[in-house]
């Protein structure tokens, strides 16, 4: 369970430039819970995400990750824990280094008892056999550069080392938004198919209202640095797309 409690993020504080990009906020994830955010630019989802991860610290309030404080871990320590995947698909993994190489890499975050485990036989066929269950072809491209990939093969393979480097908390800052719509789809689907084989506790950033409806079990609305709207699963299947639109409109 990810519990955020009483968290506030000022930038520039103290200056006429001073902005509240995150306003007091308690917000908590259950273990296993898909939570999808929506909100205008500004609202402050790219700052929660930031102070989630460790890019930045809170100016108040706690993190607490199964009831301990992460703020002070360093970022390696937090990266066990803590995954995200970006909106651009060229972050995250490295272009010169081969499909398992990545793997690798990303395995070692998670642990240094990979690195025997990764140069391991065992360890390339259960790779193998994970990009062979996303239907993709790609298992047969192990040794090639990731950069030869697509964007959105690029995504689906971040997505698939992110959770098989055994992390709890996954978060999607617009992993779908540079995408064309069916690799779009298609990597939205490999996300939610991993966070529920894995049980891991996701938080979806998106613009996509269809995304926001399509996935997750609860639906938040930021305004402000503030959650203006929290809606659990049965109340988002019954939201329409006009209507979440309409949360925009503010004219
Ligand atoms: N490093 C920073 N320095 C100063 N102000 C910042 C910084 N980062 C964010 N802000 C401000 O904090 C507020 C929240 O920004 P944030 O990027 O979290 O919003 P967002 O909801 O992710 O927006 P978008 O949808 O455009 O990505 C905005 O007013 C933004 O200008």
């Amino acid at each position: 369970m990810l519990d955020i409690q009483h968290v506030i993020k000022v930038f520039n504080s103290g200056k006429a430039t001073e902005v509240v990009a995150i306003a007091d906020m308690t917000l908590r994830l259950d273990a296993g819970s898909f939570t999808v955010v929506v909100g205008a630019n500004g609202s402050g989802k790219s700052t929660l995400l930031n102070l989630i991860a460790g890019s930045m610290y809170a100016d108040k309030g706690k993190l607490l990750l199964h009831g301990r404080e992460i703020q002070r871990l360093p970022d390696y320590r937090r990266a066990q824990w803590i995954a995200r995947v970006f909106q651009n698909p060229l972050m995250g993994t490295a272009a010169s280094l081969s499909i398992l190489d990545n793997f690798r890499m990303a395995a070692l975050r998670r642990s240094p008892k990979w690195m025997k485990i990764g140069v391991h036989k065992r360890f390339r066929e259960s790779v193998y056999d994970k990009i062979a269950a996303l239907g993709m072809g790609l298992e047969h491209k192990l040794a090639q550069p990731m950069g030869i990939l697509s964007g959105g093969q690029r995504q689906a393979l971040t997505l698939l080392m992110t959770v098989m480097a055994g992390v709890d908390v996954l978060l999607l800052d617009e992993p779908s938004a540079a995408l064309d719509p069916r690799s779009a789809r298609e990597v939205m689907e490999i996300a939610d198919r991993l966070v529920r084989e894995h049980g891991l506790t996701a938080l979806l950033v998106t613009h996509n209202i269809s995304e926001a409806l399509r996935y997750g079990s609860r639906l938040i609305q930021m305004e402000g640095g503030k959650v203006i709207r929290d809606y659990d699963q049965n109340t988002k299947k019954s939201l329409t797309h006009a209507e979440v639109v309409s949360w925009f409109d503010y004219y």
